[in-house]
């Protein structure tokens, strides 16, 4: 498999999958600091090789660009470090870090398989990002964050009138889309920026 869109598959599946494994954990206190062992765990496996004091070279291929270990200490770590935070944080108490986690993951990753396959129409502000990106990160993040939200209501976690949670959801989605959208990349990575600004606005919102 091409590199980009391996990256891109693990950026989005093991977000999702971490959060969709919460109702698993038991109602403990402690719970939410068990489940972030797995993000935390695989932190300090990204500082032993971006450090270079390990190589492990599926690890290089499945979550770096160019193969390079210190790649490691930026996207990847702010990556699992948003994961533990927000099961500490937010955990199974408040839709927040639901939704954060779901824009991270699932609408920042699809925004680039798709930009990079059907991103011919870049936008006006900023030639590294697409129409066709910036669409799917709204449309793709708003409908994850439904169903994030939908399967944890679905277990009892939260209640939501559907019709108003939609509509918040959405101005959640499209700031979360702005902010990933804008050429700030060499200032703040994604994987703070997005999940940030959509905990700022869902904070606001929800
Ligand atoms: C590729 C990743 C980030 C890079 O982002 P970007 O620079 O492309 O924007 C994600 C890296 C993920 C990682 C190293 C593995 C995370 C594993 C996760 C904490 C485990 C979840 C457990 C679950 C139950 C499957
Ligand atoms: N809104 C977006 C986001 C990404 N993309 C595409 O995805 C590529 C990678 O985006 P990025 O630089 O944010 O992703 P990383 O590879 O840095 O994680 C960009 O170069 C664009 O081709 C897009 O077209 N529109």
């Amino acid at each position: 498999m091409e590199q980009n869109l391996s990256r891109k598959l693990v950026h989005i599946i093991s977000g999702l999958l971490f959060v969709a494994a919460w109702p698993l954990f038991s109602a403990s206190p402690e719970a939410r600091y068990f489940a972030s062992l797995a993000p935390f765990i695989n932190g300090l496996r990204l500082v032993v090789n971006g450090l270079s004091l390990a190589t492990d070279e599926g690890l290089l291929k499945s979550v770096t660009r160019e193969g390079k270990p210190e790649e490691l200490l930026r996207g990847p770590l702010y990556y699992v470090l948003i994961l533990a935070l927000s099961a500490i944080f937010f955990w199974r108490d408040s839709p927040v870090g639901l939704l954060l986690l779901a824009m991270m993951s699932g609408g920042d990753g699809i925004a680039d398989i798709m930009g990079r396959k059907f991103g011919y129409v870049k936008l006006p502000y900023n030639q590294k990002k697409s129409w066709a990106g910036s669409i799917s990160m709204f449309t793709f993040g708003f409908l994850i964050s439904m169903g994030m939200l939908y399967y944890f209501s679905v277990l009892g976690y939260f209640q939501f009138d559907w019709n108003l949670t939609a509509q918040r959801v959405a101005v959640v989605s499209f700031v979360a889309t702005v902010v990933e959208s804008l050429p700030t990349a060499e200032q703040i990575d994604d994987n703070i920026s997005v999940p940030l600004a959509t905990m700022v606005t869902a904070y606001l919102c929800m």
